[in-house]
């Protein structure tokens, strides 16, 4: 009989010298699946076993879970033991049993709202806390040079892998591959191809402002709406697509990518169950089926003739420099599917906030409305880039909800002044980076300014704004989901003609 005294130690023996000897050291987070394989098979090799020496099915699955608990109980013995009394963090504040699992950040997110998590573990314990059993989070301004500055040698954290074995511009973890790829993508984003994108940004925001006046006077959320919007842009400029959602508000792809994407912010703490689920079957069908959706567009794009100047063609040609594209499949795959997940959220989180800050501040609203009425011509677009009151709003919109108190003067107040006439309301510089910074900075920020600062500008030049009945802005914060970008909650705004003409 295996579960003899003897069998039992010698399979606590080995649980006891799987975690000393294999997951004490290193990453584990992406074999999850294959670790999960692994168990299920010897499982099922020890009943088999038993039942062919025992010749009682029952019995054997007995033996089998003795066999395993025993395993099992020195495992986590062993690692609950070194994370709470070895482990070189055990220094650092926070919770109990974030130290001993990172299942209890999980359970703390379950409605995708790590940021709020985040903010109350800073409010509690201070700006270095010990977040999970191998990891630190920093809240202090100075992280950001330390992390991503030039001396830096972090590397990006194994929540990145998520996208294996697709591999794209934001998730690879490889510093050289990163900077090859970022090369390619700068091509996208430089300075002559954001000229030739002007007009087209122009184009989508007027159909954006031509569909809102079709639903004058009724309640309409219009973060949906900036959804439309940048979504159908950055379809057009990643990989010249058109999503056509401001005229149709349906594409399956949209609909997939909202159904799936609020799954990543819930698994971000720990990373191993995303993967994990990579072994049930049908586990990730959510995700399999966007990636399907993708990998066809792609496929279809491919056969579009050379020359196009949008962002994937620059990863294309250069796959095709390279050999047959199939063999660099992985990488156009992956930023394709990259381009979908980062190049429209921020964007419409910012514009939505925007908007109700100048909706619930009309005198923001009339100083905006002042500077835009003194631009010679409001469809050029480097006119708006100088526009002091109008960018300041859009600065403040990205500081706030949350920031530190001792790095901003009422921190918590809506104070656009201070990214212009009042910087003595800025503390510490270091702590506003909303594009991050160093190598890895956002290499769409300024396709994402243009997007925000039009729309913007001819919303308001065209448009009265108001909240709809009921609205007071709070399911906006408060329904805000954070997953790898973050989108807001609901901001419901009943809009009409301006009683001045635009030009005023
Ligand atoms: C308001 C607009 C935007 C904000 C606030 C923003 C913010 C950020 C931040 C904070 C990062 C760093 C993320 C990290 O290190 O994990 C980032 C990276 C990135 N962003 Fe943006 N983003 C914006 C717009 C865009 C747009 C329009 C695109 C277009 C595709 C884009 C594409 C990317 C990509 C590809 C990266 C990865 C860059 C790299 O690893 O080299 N973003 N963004």
């Amino acid at each position: 009989m295996i579960s003899s005294f003897l069998n039992l130690s010698l399979a606590a023996g080995l649980g006891l010298i799987s975690h000393r000897f294999y997951f004490i050291h290193g990453e584990h987070d992406r074999y999850a699946d294959s670790i999960a394989r692994v168990a299920v098979l010897a499982f099922g090799l020890i009943t088999f076993y038993e039942w062919h020496i025992e010749a009682s099915l029952s019995k054997a699955v007995i033996q089998a879970i003795s066999l395993a608990a025993a395993y099992c109980g020195a495992l986590f013995t062993s690692m609950f033991f070194y994370r709470l009394v070895q482990s070189p963090l055990t220094h650092l504040p926070g919770p109990f049993w974030a130290k001993v699992t990172k299942l209890y950040h999980v359970g703390h997110i379950l409605r995708a709202d790590n940021y709020r998590y985040m903010n109350k573990l800073f409010h509690q314990y201070g700006d270095v806390i010990r977040t999970g059993p191998n990891e630190v989070t920093l809240f202090t301004p100075e992280a950001f040079n330390q992390i991503y500055g030039p001396d830096s040698r972090c590397i990006r954290g194994v929540y990145y892998d998520m996208m294996l074995p697709l591999v794209s511009l934001v998730t690879t973890r490889h510093k050289h591959i990163h900077t090859h790829k970022r090369k390619l993508w700068d091509q996208g984003f430089s300075i002559k191809a954001l000229e030739a994108l002007e007009p087209k940004v122009y184009e989508y925001a007027d159909e954006l402002v031509h569909q809102l006046r079709q639903r004058l006077k009724t309640p309409v959320e219009i973060g949906r709406w900036f959804e439309y919007f940048t979504f159908d842009l950055m379809g057009l400029v990643g990989f010249n697509y058109k999503f056509n959602l401001l005229q149709t508000q349906k594409h399956v792809a949209l609909d997939m990518y909202n159904a799936g994407h609020p799954v990543l912010g819930v698994v971000t703490p720990a990373p191993w169950i995303y993967h994990l689920t990579a072994a049930i079957p049908y586990g990730q069908e959510g995700y399999h089926m966007f990636a399907r959706w993708a990998e066809g567009g792609l496929r279809e794009k491919l056969k579009e003739p050379s020359g196009q100047r949008d962002v994937l063609n620059y990863v294309i040609e250069d796959a095709r420099q390279r050999g047959p594209v199939e063999q660099s499949w992985k990488h156009i795959l992956g930023d394709y599917i990259l381009f979908i997940t980062a190049g429209s959220d921020p964007q419409r989180q910012v514009l939505t906030n925007a908007l109700y800050y100048l909706i619930r501040y009309p005198e923001h609203l009339s100083q905006v409305r002042s500077e835009l009425s003194g631009l010679e011509d409001i469809r050029n677009y480097k006119s708006l880039q100088y526009l002091t009151h109008f960018n300041a709003i859009i600065k403040e919109t990205l500081r706030l909800n949350p920031r530190r108190e001792d790095c901003f003067v009422n921190a918590t107040d809506f104070i656009p002044e201070r990214f212009s006439t009042k910087p003595e309301l800025i503390l510490d510089k270091k702590a506003w980076q909303p594009w991050s910074l160093g190598e890895y900075q956002c290499v769409g920020k300024n396709l994402g300014l243009m997007e925000i600062r039009v729309a913007l500008a001819l919303l308001v030049m065209q448009f009265d704004w108001e909240f709809a009945p009921g609205e007071d802005g709070q399911q906006m914060f408060e329904g805000l989901l954070d997953f790898f970008t973050t989108v807001p909650g609901p901001l419901n705004v009943v809009i009409k003609e301006r009683s001045i003409a635009p030009t005023e």
